[in-house]
């Protein structure tokens, strides 16, 4: 199932001899030829990267990538190049190599560039990083766990990566290549989480135009990731219980039971034992769901991991082709110090913030911008675009905002509902029960103003008052949680 090798293409003998040496320490596979016609009868399914020379006798590391790009669109290839080659290494990167190392390299830059990229265009890439030894811990236990069909229930507060770990324990299964399908059952107003989680025949219930398969049926032969799941209604509880029982779903309206192959993982930020007690949570499901628990500690509980997981954050938004910035000392000492009350999307936000701020190629101290030192809430994103004022108590002065905010929850935006609606859509179905959290309100008013324009992106945006930016990227999220928009 997983990808097993490096592949090293190097004509230098010695040189060769060097690499495969270093990477094999590594604990990495590999495999070395010495020129690029016998890289490409070598190349099958197991490759998982190429680090490639670009001068070679034949034909050259250049062409060599061209002709493997042909085949293998995402694998990771790496070209190694003499000093005065950089600018074509870089040209190549254009043509799809991921990054290129310059001769005479350290050991630690070679093990650095097979552990980023190595088994990237795997369906399996590694996101969880781990570093320190809680997560390490938890991520041990996460692979042994993958190899079974238990539940797994992961608790954890909001940004901790529970969703992050819940696709890995995706990953490391052997239902890897198989869907991955995640649900987030407090986004979704209660009202339709029932026909997304089952989905529905044409005509079953108003608005039901057409018929829809569900997040059950989507994930057939792959894994369920049902988040958030302590918000979910008493009714709706007693429902899934009795899918997860007789592992077979049926579409609302359908009278033919569906058998399923599914694997459920769940998570919820509640405390999950005094929802029971409270009568808010059915202790039967939670203990169903429950076979396997496995609880997120918070970036605060886990310092070590702070640098490794900024170090993988730059990389992800400094894309593949790009060096990658560092972070000075007083910098990272700044982020070691900081308390992180929002976890690890607040540590996204805030080396974003930073890449945008830094100038060379080094992130310093003043780059760094913490939420409880700035009197804006500045979200870079894409889920917090707007300047929130902090504390703000003016309803007014403020924007309609991304930020799922207690600002927000202390100004309902009353003023966007436009009860206007009589046709049955998606829309109108919402307004059968008029949602009570904000994120189904939210969701509410965007469709609702869609709906009076039309679809008109631009336009609904205005309405809002919101960029069309945000708008496009919460119209994104409502259909991954599978919702019609208009
Ligand atoms: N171990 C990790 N390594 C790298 N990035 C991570 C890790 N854990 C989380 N992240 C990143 O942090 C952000 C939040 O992660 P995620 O959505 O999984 O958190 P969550 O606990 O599910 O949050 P919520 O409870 O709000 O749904 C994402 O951008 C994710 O990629």
């Amino acid at each position: 199932m997983s990808i097993a090798k490096i592949l090293v293409v190097e004509d230098d003998a010695e040189l060769q001899e060097a690499l495969v040496d270093i990477l094999t320490i590594n604990h990495f596979d590999v495999l070395a030829v010495s020129s690029a016609e016998e890289a490409l009868k070598a190349l099958d399914d197991e490759i998982g990267m190429v680090f490639s020379d670009i001068r070679m006798d034949g034909m050259d590391g250049y062409t060599l990538m061209k002709r493997i790009r042909a085949f293998k669109p995402y694998l990771p290839i790496v070209l190694m190049t003499a000093y005065g080659t950089v600018e074509q290494a870089v040209e190549a990167m254009k043509y799809g190599a991921v990054d290129y190392i310059e001769k005479p390299f350290e050991a630690k830059v070679l093990v650095e560039k097979a552990q980023a990229y190595f088994n990237r265009d795997a369906s399996s890439e590694d996101d969880f990083v781990a570093a320190d030894p809680a997560t390490i811990q938890l991520k041990m236990m996460a692979k042994k766990v993958a190899q079974s069909d238990a539940s797994v229930y992961i608790s954890g507060a909001s940004g901790t990566g529970k969703e992050v770990l819940a696709r890995y324990i995706h990953a490391q299964s052997g239902r890897a290549r198989q869907p991955f399908v995640a649900i987030n059952c407090a986004a979704i107003p209660e009202n339709m989480l029932e026909a997304t989680l089952f989905g529905y025949e044409k005509g079953s219930f108003t608005g039901a135009y057409k018929a829809m398969p569900g997040k059950f049926e989507q994930a057939q032969g792959g894994t369920l990731f049902l988040d958030e799941i302590g918000e979910m209604k008493a009714d709706l509880q007693a429902k899934l219980l009795r899918v997860l029982q007789e592992r077979e779903v049926e579409r609302i309206g359908s009278t033919k039971p569906l058998q399923l192959d599914v694997r459920v993982l769940s998570a919820s930020n509640i405390d999950m034992k005094s929802a029971i007690r409270e009568g808010g949570f059915r202790e039967d499901l939670y203990y169903r769901l429950n076979v396997f628990p496995m609880r997120l500690p918070t970036l605060k509980e886990r310092p070590k991991d702070i640098a490794a997981i900024a170090e993988r954050l730059i990389q992800r938004h400094c894309g593949l082709s790009r060096v990658q910035p560092m972070i000075s000392a007083p910098a990272m000492k700044r982020l070691l110090q900081y308390g992180w009350p929002g976890n690890i999307r607040e540590l996204d936000n805030v080396i974003q913030r930073a890449l945008l701020m830094m100038t060379g190629d080094t992130i310093k101290e003043s780059d760094i911008l913490l939420d409880d030192g700035m009197d804006i809430t500045l979200s870079l994103s894409g889920e917090s675009e707007t300047v929130v004022p902090d504390n703000s108590s003016d309803a007014s002065s403020e924007q309609f905002s991304d930020v799922e905010s207690r600002e927000a929850e202390t100004h309902p935006r009353e003023a966007f509902v436009r009860n206007d609606e009589a046709e049955f859509t998606e829309t109108s179905f919402f307004e059968e029960a008029l949602p009570v959290d904000l994120k189904a309100r939210e969701m509410q008013l965007i469709l609702q103003t869609l709906k009076q324009f039309s679809g008109h992106r631009q336009k609904t945006a205005e309405a809002l008052n919101i960029s069309p930016r945000t708008l496009r990227y919460k119209i994104a999220k409502l259909k991954e949680q599978g919702v019609e928009v208009p």
